[in-house]
């Protein structure tokens, strides 16, 4: 079977002409279906342009990046919404949007889902906000709730139209060590539910062990390391 996300001598360069910087240099990888993987690194170091080129929200450049299948190098706007559709996001800062209560939030990403009924759709967010323990919350602002709480939140929103790709940057940066924990566990049972492929990058060292594998990537350049937690 073809592994979920395939990278094969992928190089990614910011700016042009003179300004032009290389990032990211020769990189190799393979992710299966529903692999966990946890990316670390330092600050800089790339990991962040891997994930948006893996996610379909920049382009690449050189090499291949094959993606469920589709090379996303000269790969057509369409072709990447396709990706996009498939893939659930969690970013730093939650990007949750203010103005609209937790159920809404979630229900925007059933929005993009052509093929589910609206009373499907509903019952499944509210479902996903059950399932990562906000039933007592469901109509509260952002504003509202914790930071570990507005995390949840945007865990059920990336995983609420069963997406087969979770990316997630640093999805523990600013919570405590028990809301961190609950919230990579979540992301854990509610992958392997739904068999999606989780990819994780972080710097937090407490949640390495929910990985069944880890890369790192230091100066553009990406290697394998031993989970050793
Ligand atoms: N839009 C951009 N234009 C120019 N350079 C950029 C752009 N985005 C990132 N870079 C540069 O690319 C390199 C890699 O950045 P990237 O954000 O991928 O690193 P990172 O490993 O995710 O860092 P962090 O852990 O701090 O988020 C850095 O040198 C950064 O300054």
């Amino acid at each position: 079977m073809e592994p979920v996300i395939s990278i094969q001598g992928l190089n990614h360069y910011f700016g042009h002409g003179h300004l032009r910087k290389q990032v990211l240099f020769d990189l190799s990888a393979h992710i299966d279906a529903g692999e966990i993987v946890i990316m670390t690194g330092p600050s800089g170091s790339g990991k962040t342009t891997l994930l948006t080129l893996i996610g379909a929200l920049r382009s690449a450049q050189e090499g291949s990046l094959r993606v469920l299948g589709q090379e996303l190098r000269h790969s057509t706007t369409e072709q990447q919404i396709q990706i996009r559709r498939q893939t659930g996001y969690i970013f730093q800062g939650h990007n949750l949007l203010h103005a609209l209560t937790a159920r809404q939030n979630v229900q925007m990403a059933m929005d993009l889902q052509p093929h589910v009924s609206a009373k499907q759709a509903k019952k499944r967010v509210d479902e996903m906000l059950c399932a990562v323990g906000l039933q007592d919350h469901l109509d509260y602002y952002p504003h509202q709730l914790s930071g570990g709480q507005k995390q949840r939140v945007a865990i059920a929103r990336a995983l609420v139209a069963h997406p087969k790709i979770v990316l997630a940057d640093e999805p523990t940066a600013a919570l405590d060590k028990k809301s961190g924990r609950d919230v990579v566990e979540i992301m854990r049972n509610l992958a392997r539910e739904q068999g999606c492929t989780i990819l994780i990058v972080t710097h937090d060292n407490r949640i390495l062990d929910v990985a069944d594998r880890l890369i790192h990537m230091e100066d553009g350049r990406l290697s394998e390391t031993t989970l050793s937690v």
